[in-house]
């Protein structure tokens, strides 16, 4: 008999979904494996207005397979002048169920993003009265700190001294890369949380720079050490309701990936689940899983939890070595590799 596991459909609390083409070349990818994805709006121009996110929706749903059910929700950009009324709005109306705040700098499409948190203190302000979250990518820009801390002085310089100054507002710290990361979200309290992305549990920075240069293996905020990876394991597989399931899946395409200046950004979505499910197993961590993947989004976020149910079975799943999407050829994570579970359905 072969092994299956069977939880309540996941959500995904964090991904790229992008814009045309590419939009219409990896959204099934998504809508297969999960039921709501928090999708980010760092699209050129970004998505800053209630107008813009109801016809990023509008894209998105046309974009999801016939007889597929998948809800995505839609994050607002935060620049240094965006209008906090237009924020309230865009959340009392349902079009927005986040907001988003890039440093100005730090990643993929983020030259819009936000140069000091004190510029946005007002928008922040509305958002902790209203109970919006704040989706956070947690780096400091600064040219004179190491890329391997970035996460770490972020949390040092802008994200405890945020806290204590508005200590009701309920902020996800995104796809988390450190043990200093771990420490900061466990001992905050409960309207603190983090994602975790797959690549996170699964690879060191010396997957990325031994034995060559591995481009596939590159995002933002880049793998660290090997103690770093570990405490993410612990951290996801604890059962902590802090944790939970955001892939970060950020598809760019092989070339722009493959390039002397290549593109920060992992493409993960098509066999997510088979990815996270790998580490819980290896840790011996299945009754976890569910909470992880299905149960602690939904909590924070104050939605209810899915109610249909998806099947992992204990059978090998082949990663192809490319993906065609929008005309164009991605590298997904793990490709050429082999998982021991496999999504069906
Ligand atoms: N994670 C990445 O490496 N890239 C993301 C941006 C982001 O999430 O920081 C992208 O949009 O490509
Ligand atoms: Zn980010
Ligand atoms: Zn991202």
């Amino acid at each position: 008999m072969t092994q299956t596991i069977t939880i309540r459909r996941p959500d995904d609390w964090h991904v790229h979904l992008r814009d045309g083409a590419m939009l219409e070349g990896v959204t099934a990818f998504t809508a297969r494996q999960f039921a709501r994805a928090i999708v980010m709006p760092n699209l050129t121009p970004p998505v800053t207005t209630v107008e813009a996110g109801e016809a990023y929706r509008t894209r998105i749903m046309a974009a999801v397979p016939e007889g597929i059910r998948f809800t995505p929700l839609m994050t607002c950009y935060l620049t240094d002048n965006i209008d906090p009324e237009e924020v309230r709005r865009g959340f009392a109306a349902g079009v927005f169920t986040a907001a988003k705040l890039y440093p100005a700098g730090a990643t993929t499409n983020s030259d819009s993003g936000v140069t000091g948190v004190a510029n946005i203190r007002g928008v922040l302000e509305v958002m902790a009265e209203i109970g919006m979250v704040l989706c956070v990518h947690g780096e400091v820009t600064s040219a004179e700190i190491d890329i391997f801390d970035r996460e770490a002085v972020f949390i040092e310089q802008v994200l405890a001294p945020l806290l204590a100054d508005l200590p009701d507002l309920k902020v996800v710290f995104e796809h988390i890369t450190t043990e200093d990361a771990v420490r900061f979200v466990e001992a905050a309290p409960a309207n603190v949380a983090a994602t975790i992305t797959p690549q996170h549990l699964h690879i060191n920075r010396n997957a990325m720079l031994v034995g060559g240069m591995r481009p596939h293996a590159y995002c933002l905020p880049v793998a660290k050490r090997e103690k770093h990876r570990l405490a993410l394991r612990r951290a996801a597989t604890s059962g902590s309701a802090k944790f939970f399931l955001g892939t970060d899946s950020a598809p760019h395409t092989r070339a722009a990936k493959e390039s002397a200046c290549g593109c920060a950004g992992i493409f993960n979505a098509p066999y997510a689940l088979e990815s996270y499910l790998a580490v819980f197993e290896a840790e011996n961590a299945l009754d976890h899983f569910e909470g992880f993947a299905s149960l602690h989004g939904p909590a924070f976020y104050g939605l209810p939890v899915n109610e249909d149910m998806v099947t992992l079975e204990q059978r090998e799943c082949a990663i192809p070595d490319t993906i065609a999407a929008g005309g164009d050829v991605l590298v997904p994570f793990h490709a050429g590799q082999t998982l021991g579970w496999t999504f069906s359905g």
